[in-house]
């Protein structure tokens, strides 16, 4: 493939509810978009990093600045362009793992439309339709979450994850149990609210039954980590220290991890995502797709990864109206708790037209 131009097009997506973590709250999807066209074809990624750098160092305006600025010029210089050539074209620069993820993403897509292969089976997917969890935000009472529980469980969700941190953890997952029972599969994410000194809260977590405790401590903090993993005995998960497959073997080794939430865009990548999936297999840790509130451009590459044979818990692979009234996508739609693996050549979906107009604020093509 040749590459003959890249769009970076800017979407604003509004959320159909206010989603809460720890780190804020998210009305509005602000979306990075890159289009790589080429010769033969073209292709679509999703950056997921956020509006401000609160999840991650990256946002979306250094995101597409780094793009134009660097990325997609030394993707330009490449004298023959394909997905394994991405990575190492951009290794060069340092950090930016969503911008650069983005861009391979473009290409991957590109690429497998090219030769008419769906991302599902490059990756090495071995089923066609996945169970999906749900990511619940933290809202203003109990009783509020409860009903949103409820909602998602009746909705068909396999798995009930909670947003926690300090004053918002034990007693909701307590009351969650109480109204729905120990046979939900239920688990909480702190987006590293927490410190070690919180090991006794985190440890009053432990009788409620919960598949994993994610990521409770600092993205650096990997020996707190294990530190934590004595004192708790729920299984402890990483996502915000996981960005790179070393990152994942360091952190299995030290004991910080029994399980891995993998998310491409955090990891420089869908290829990186599959060496990931692969270091967890050879040390016997399952693993599971996270989300960032992708579109249905990235809700698709991350149905095709959670096929994958390591993926044995259920992902926050929801369906398109748990986030968004309207995808850009023809939307996801949840049957019997599990979304279908797109079986069409690259990504499987593209954007609609009309859709993708009707939330554009913004679209540059970056000189070659
Ligand atoms: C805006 S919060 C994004 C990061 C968060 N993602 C989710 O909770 C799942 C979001 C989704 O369903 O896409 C995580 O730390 O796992
Ligand atoms: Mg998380």
């Amino acid at each position: 493939m040749k590459l003959t131009g890249v769009e970076l097009r800017r979407i604003r997506m509004p959320l159909v509810a206010p989603f809460r973590t720890s780190f804020g709250t998210e009305t509005t999807r602000d979306v990075l978009l890159v289009r790589v066209v080429t010769d033969e074809t073209e292709g679509w990624g999703e950056c997921v990093a956020m509006a401000a750098p609160l999840y991650s160092s990256e946002y979306v305006w250094a995101a597409a600045d780094v793009l134009g600025r660097f990325l997609v010029p030394a993707l330009a210089a490449l004298p023959r362009l394909d997905a394994a050539a991405v990575a190492p074209a951009l290794a060069p620069f340092r950090g930016h793992r969503m911008a650069k993820a983005a861009l391979e993403m473009a290409v991957l897509d590109a690429e497998l439309r090219e030769q008419g292969r769906p991302l599902a089976r490059e990756l090495g997917a071995v089923r066609d339709s996945v169970p999906c969890g749900v990511s619940v935000g933290i809202m203003d009472s109990v009783g509020e979450l409860l009903d949103t529980v409820g909602g998602f469980l009746e909705a068909g969700y396999v798995r009930i994850k909670l947003k926690i941190q300090p004053g918002w953890d034990v007693e909701p997952v307590r009351a969650v149990r109480e109204r729905f029972g120990d046979d939900v599969l239920l688990q909480v994410d702190a987006n590293t609210a927490y410190t070690l000194a919180d090991a006794r809260t985190l440890a009053g977590l432990d009788p409620f039954g919960l598949l994993l405790i994610e990521q409770p401590l600092d993205e650096d903090d990997v020996l707190g980590h294990a530190e934590l993993a004595k004192v708790v005995t729920t299984p402890i998960c990483l996502d915000e220290s996981i960005v790179s497959a070393r990152a994942a073997a360091d952190a299995i080794r030290l004991g910080a991890c029994r399980i891995v939430n993998i998310k491409p865009g955090r990891v420089g990548g869908y290829l990186e995502a599959r060496r990931i999936h692969d270091v967890c297999a050879a040390h016997g840790v399952p693993v599971w797709c996270g989300g960032m509130l992708e579109t249905g451009l990235g809700r698709a590459a991350n149905v095709a990864l959670a096929a994958l044979p390591g993926f044995v818990l259920p992902g926050d692979t929801s369906a398109s109206d748990r986030y968004y009234r309207t995808d850009i996508t023809a939307p996801f739609v949840l049957a019997e708790g599990h979304l279908p693996v797109p079986a069409g050549p690259g990504l499987g979906v593209e954007p609609l037209a009309d859709e993708l107009e009707a939330v554009t604020v913004g679209s540059e093509w970056v000189p070659l």
